[in-house]
């Protein structure tokens, strides 16, 4: 594509550069330039882009896109914000990939990456083709691509949408940050169906006040059915029993269909059973009831079931064929993962890195908890602190002992973290192991016949990271490991 036409739809600061090379890639890294590509300079939260001009002419860039002055001798083209440029720049570099795929959003605090995995089991049960974008990684059918965010930026998201469509993905279901929305990652994203979880208190490190996070999420449903490139319908999925979907409902110009608890919802469960393999529920739509069974465990999973029927319904799937991709679902990984080695008591493995998830995780373990619970608990480094003393009280308060440890401390003191943990708790069921491994062996070792043993906050991830450096780390594997252990 020439340089004229994929800068286009920008608004120029200067004057365009008469030069129109060929363009045959865009890239924001330097590193990862090749000859022939546009490079975006972006001014970065660690670094400024535009440092590293001269390397990437270097790689071969015939081109740059800057919003500050560089010297160099191949053109650049000015604009105010290279950031929100780079979104249209890559929409037009890989055709506006979306109008092409059904696309659905996920959006909310928790449960975002356990929704998409049901949607997606809904969409191959009706024997489409699927996409995943999310916290565990990116799939096309059923090949998979690392990705560093929950939402990756927009070169990244508009090629892989691309690479959707060249293999003829009917359906792509992602997750939508908050902070995704706010830097207009997803700008030039034309979402069919945009899906609200919930709303709970995490990433105010980052938004600085609950209005401002629940602002950021609400952009998801307030920019949905703006695109006049499509004739779809397109559909809001909100849980009616979380206040923040008021404002949404509101906000979009798109069908708005309700889930929750309450029979005045569009779609609504009752009669829920926890049964010793899952969860089963009534489900109301319609005028027209249907047994639900799944294996996922937990009211909060009914929720992102309900959700998962919403996405289903407005893409059109007969509700006989969602509830059966339902049933099968096995589980999402690191999502009340057990780890089974043979052991007399139960391991979970969960990913509750906030307070509502810690407090739903543990109190769904409450209601079929026979004997002690203990539960290895850490929180992330350079994330909101302020929900730290929230997670240690839950953890202690619904734990018979709560052992705090570290997550990813990054590059804050683990000690100070775990500090902040226990601010303002008199309880004197905690024991603080700073060392992640030697936590988990320790409840290991100490766990009684048909005890409980949860460990919240890294559910999937296998690495840690300390400082700047990242080592392989996976609790499943360290719990594995303690237990053969402790057998001798
Ligand atoms: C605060 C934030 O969102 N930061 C994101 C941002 O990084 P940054 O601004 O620090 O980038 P930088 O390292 O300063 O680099 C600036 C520019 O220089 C370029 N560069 C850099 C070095 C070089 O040699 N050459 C070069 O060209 C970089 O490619 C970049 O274009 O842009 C990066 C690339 O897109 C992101 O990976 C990074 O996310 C970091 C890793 C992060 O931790 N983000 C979290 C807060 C986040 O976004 N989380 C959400 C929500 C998670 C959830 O709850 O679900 C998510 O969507 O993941
Ligand atoms: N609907 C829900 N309400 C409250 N907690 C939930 C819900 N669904 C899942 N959880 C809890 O939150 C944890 C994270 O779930 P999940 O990974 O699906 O959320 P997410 O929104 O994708 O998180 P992230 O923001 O890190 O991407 C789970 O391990 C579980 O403890
Ligand atoms: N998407 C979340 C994940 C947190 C997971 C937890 N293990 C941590 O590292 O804090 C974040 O980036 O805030
Ligand atoms: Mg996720």
């Amino acid at each position: 594509m020439k340089l004229h036409t994929l800068l286009s739809r920008l608004q120029p600061l200067v004057k365009t550069p008469t030069e129109n090379p060929e363009i045959t890639g865009v890239e924001m890294d330097s590193r990862n330039v090749k000859p022939g590509y546009l490079f975006i300079c972006i001014d970065g939260y660690t670094v400024d882009g535009h440092q590293y001009v001269k390397q990437a002419v270097e790689n071969g860039a015939v081109a740059i896109l800057a919003q500050k002055p560089v010297e160099t001798n191949v053109p650049v083209a000015y604009v105010k914000d290279t950031l929100r440029s780079m979104a249209v720049v890559g929409n037009m570099f890989y055709h506006n990939p979306t109008q092409n795929l059904n696309l659905v959003g996920i959006t909310g605090t928790n449960g975002k990456t356990t929704t998409s995995y049901i949607i997606e089991e809904i969409v191959k049960h009706n024997k489409q083709k699927t996409g995943v974008i999310g916290t565990i990684g990116m799939k096309i059918g059923d090949e998979v691509f690392e990705t560093k965010n929950t939402t990756p930026d927009s070169l990244t998201l508009q090629s892989m949408f691309a690479k959707m469509v060249d293999a003829k993905v009917d359906t792509a279901v992602m997750e939508v940050s908050s902070h995704a929305l706010h830097l207009g990652r997803v700008h030039g994203c034309e979402y069919d169906i945009a899906v609200f979880t919930n709303l709970s208190q995490d990433h105010l490190d980052y938004h600085g006040s609950m209005d401002e996070y629940k602002k950021a999420k609400g952009l998801l449903f307030s920019q949905l059915g703006n695109s006049f490139s499509s004739e779809k319908r397109k559909f809001a999925i909100l849980n009616g029993d979380d206040e923040a979907s008021k404002e949404y409902m509101t906000s979009t110009q798109a069908n708005v269909l309700t889930y929750g608890l309450n029979k005045d919802y569009d779609l609504f469960a009752d009669e829920i059973e926890l049964t010793n393999s899952g969860t089963r529920f009534v489900l109301h739509f319609l005028h027209q009831q249907y047994v639900v069974e799944m294996k996922l465990i937990g009211t909060f999973n009914v929720y992102n079931v309900l959700a998962a029927i919403g996405a289903g319904i407005a893409l059109d799937i007969k509700v006989e064929t969602i509830l059966e991709a339902i049933a099968t679902l096995e589980g999402v990984p690191g999502r009340f993962q057990s780890v089974n080695a043979g052991q007399d008591f139960t391991v979970i493995v969960d990913y509750a890195h906030t307070p509502d998830s810690l407090e739903n995780v543990l109190k769904t373990v409450k209601q079929f908890a026979k004997n002690d619970v203990y539960t290895v608990v850490g929180c992330g480094g350079d994330r909101d602190r302020t929900k730290r003393p929230l997670m240690g009280k839950i953890a202690a308060d619904l734990s018979t002992q709560a052992i705090f440890t570290s997550d990813n401390p990054r590059t804050e003191d683990p000690i100070l973290i775990l500090e902040d943990m226990k601010f303002g708790l008199e309880h004197n069921n905690i024991t603080v192991i700073e060392d992640r491994k030697k936590a988990i062996t320790f409840a290991i070792e100490n766990a009684k016949k048909h005890d409980i043993i949860v460990i919240a906050g890294k559910g999937h991830e296998t690495y840690q990271i300390v400082g700047t450096s990242v080592s392989h780390f996976d609790d499943v594997e360290e719990a594995k490991e303690a237990i053969l252990q402790r057998r001798g």
